[in-house]
């Protein structure tokens, strides 16, 4: 008797989820992780000496707070045919673990928050900045863009490719030509990043009728898309070399870096293999997290040649 209750007790334990985490889940935290890497950088790049602790911790914290809102608003939105896609279906919200009025007060409460966090503690730029990324995210690209054209992980990576200006605007309180130039790479990034997911992912997309590029122009064209914007990014990347802003050190890790992202998609599109498309969208994120090591390496240790 004793053995059953005590297996009994210990067998729904292993079963249950703490709602905590389900919350943290739907902040997409991997992706907000990256992304405060990207706005430590502009932070650290806006300013020659030390970046005020202040700015540092209430711009990461407010960034990260909103950030984490815009993708549970995409969580919420998204629910139907996240529920139908085999990449999604776990997710909180379609597997009834966060209701939708529990989400949207959630995500409401982590807007407010960093909001008014950004607004009084950093500056207002910083928060109207932030609050425009999150609209361009949860409700441009995520309720319009997303089912209304091949080109919308394009036009709504932008939203994405803001944080390395909003860190650079909580220290400096002014947008300057070098943190577009970080927003710019973000930019040229992402679509590789996206499509070849979308690639490996392509039969989920088809079937809830989300119209991303391998559904509406087959693989064959995206492919050759993912190695043109992998050309381009060679390329965005070395602007920072040629406006004065980054050294030696940065331009011999982001050409290798370059170097084996077209690489990679040059073997994405030459080579039938099927393990290349995800095997591209993982390294993308590898390469997005070296460069910007790289870029605040080469700003604290520059190297003269
Ligand atoms: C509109 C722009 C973007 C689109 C459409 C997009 C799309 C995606 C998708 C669909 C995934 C999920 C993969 C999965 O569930 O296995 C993902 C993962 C990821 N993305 Fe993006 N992404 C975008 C922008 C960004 C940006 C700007 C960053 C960082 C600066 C980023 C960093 C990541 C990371 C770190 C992951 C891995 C998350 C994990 O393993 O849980 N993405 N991206
Ligand atoms: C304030 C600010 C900087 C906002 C940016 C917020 C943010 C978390 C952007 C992430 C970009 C992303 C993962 C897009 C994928 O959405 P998807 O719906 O195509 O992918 P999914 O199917 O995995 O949900």
């Amino acid at each position: 008797m004793a053995k059953t209750l005590q297996s009994s007790a210990v067998a729904p334990s292993m079963t249950f989820s703490l709602p905590w985490r389900d919350y943290l889940e739907m902040t997409k935290p991997k992706v907000v992780a990256l992304m405060l890497l990207t706005v430590v950088v502009g932070m650290c790049l806006a300013v020659p000496g030390a970046v005020p602790l202040d700015k540092l911790v209430f711009g990461l914290v407010g960034i990260g707070a909103m950030s984490g809102a815009a993708a549970a608003f995409n969580h919420v939105i998204d629910r139907r045919i996240d529920a139908i896609m085999a990449r999604t279906h776990k997710r909180p919200l379609p597997e009834g673990k966060v209701t939708v009025g529990k989400a949207v007060v959630f995500a409401c409460l982590l807007t407010g928050a960093g909001f008014i966090m950004l607004y009084a503690l950093v500056n207002p730029l910083t928060a109207w900045l932030t609050a425009a990324s999150l609209v361009g995210y949860a409700v441009i690209y995520t309720s319009y863009l997303k089912r209304a054209t091949p080109q919308n992980i394009v036009i709504g990576g932008l939203a994405g490719a803001m944080p390395p200006l909003l860190g650079w605007t909580a220290v400096t309180n002014e947008w300057h030509g070098h943190a577009w130039l970080l927003v710019m790479i973000i930019f040229v990034w992402t679509p590789p990043h996206f499509w070849a997911l979308a690639i490996h992912r392509r039969d989920d997309y088809a079937k809830v009728g989300v119209p991303m590029l391998p559904v509406t122009h087959g693989i064959s064209f995206t492919k050759t898309a993912v190695f043109l914007y992998s050309l381009l990014l060679g390329v965005v990347c070395l602007l920072p070399v040629l406006v004065g802003m980054s050294g030696n050190l940065y331009l011999v890790g982001s050409s290798v870096l370059s170097g084996m992202f077209i690489y990679k998609a040059w073997q994405l599109k030459y080579q039938d293999n099927p393990k290349h498309a995800f095997g591209l969208f993982k390294f993308s994120i590898v390469h997005l997290m070296a460069l910007f090591i790289v870029l605040l390496s080469d700003h604290y240790l520059p190297i003269s040649v």
